[in-house]
């Protein structure tokens, strides 16, 4: 089953999200230390920026994918910037001392890739679905397969109608 349905909803708050990733943040500094952040972009650059200030990282990198671009349907994914050689090779080569942050993992295919392009990298997200989980080091809270995760940057104020509609005259 590739897209199975994922219907239901945890919402996520500013605060909810800050929040959570001060507890990754908090649950990786008793795992390592890392010289540098590869975030994968563009979920991964909100928790990355809050875990490199709690952490004191100042060395933080990109790599660029894309694989939902459809809202919820997970498409083709497309590496649109792969991590700076120069990043890779940072420590001992393939990835030492790399912390690798994404927002969440789902089916794991990004982490997949990433993990082919830092083979020793340690890898965290804030968020975490079952079939997913093998693929990464470090999370914070899973949610089950059919749990759709919204993000307050995807999210907007919408006017919510009483239960009681108002009847006309
Ligand atoms: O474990 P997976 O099934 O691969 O899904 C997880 C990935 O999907 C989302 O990124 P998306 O491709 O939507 O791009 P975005 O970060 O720019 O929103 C999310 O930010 C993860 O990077
Ligand atoms: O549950 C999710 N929420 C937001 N983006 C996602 N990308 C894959 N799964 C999700
Ligand atoms: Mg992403």
């Amino acid at each position: 089953m590739e897209n199975p349905a994922q219907d239901k909803a945890f919402p996520v708050s500013w605060d909810m999200f800050h929040r959570d990733s001060r507890a990754l943040a908090w649950r990786l500094s008793s795992v390592g230390e890392w010289k540098a952040i590869v975030c994968i972009t563009r979920g991964g650059l909100v928790p990355a920026g809050i875990v490199a200030r709690e952490l004191g990282i100042r060395t933080i990198e990109t790599v660029c994918i894309a694989s939902y671009h459809d809202y919820d349907t997970q498409g083709r994914l497309d590496v649109i910037k792969p991590v700076d050689p120069k990043v890779v090779d940072l420590d001992d080569g393939e990835g030492s001392g790399v912390l690798v942050i994404d927002d969440l993992v789902d089916t794991g295919k990004t982490m997949k890739v990433v993990r082919e392009m830092l083979p020793k990298a340690h890898f965290a997200t804030v968020y975490a679905k079952p079939v997913g989980v093998p693929m990464v080091d470090t999370f914070v809270t899973e949610v089950s397969q059919d749990t759709w995760i919204y993000f307050p940057w995807d999210m907007g104020w919408q006017f919510q109608p009483p239960l009681a509609k108002e009847t006309a005259g």
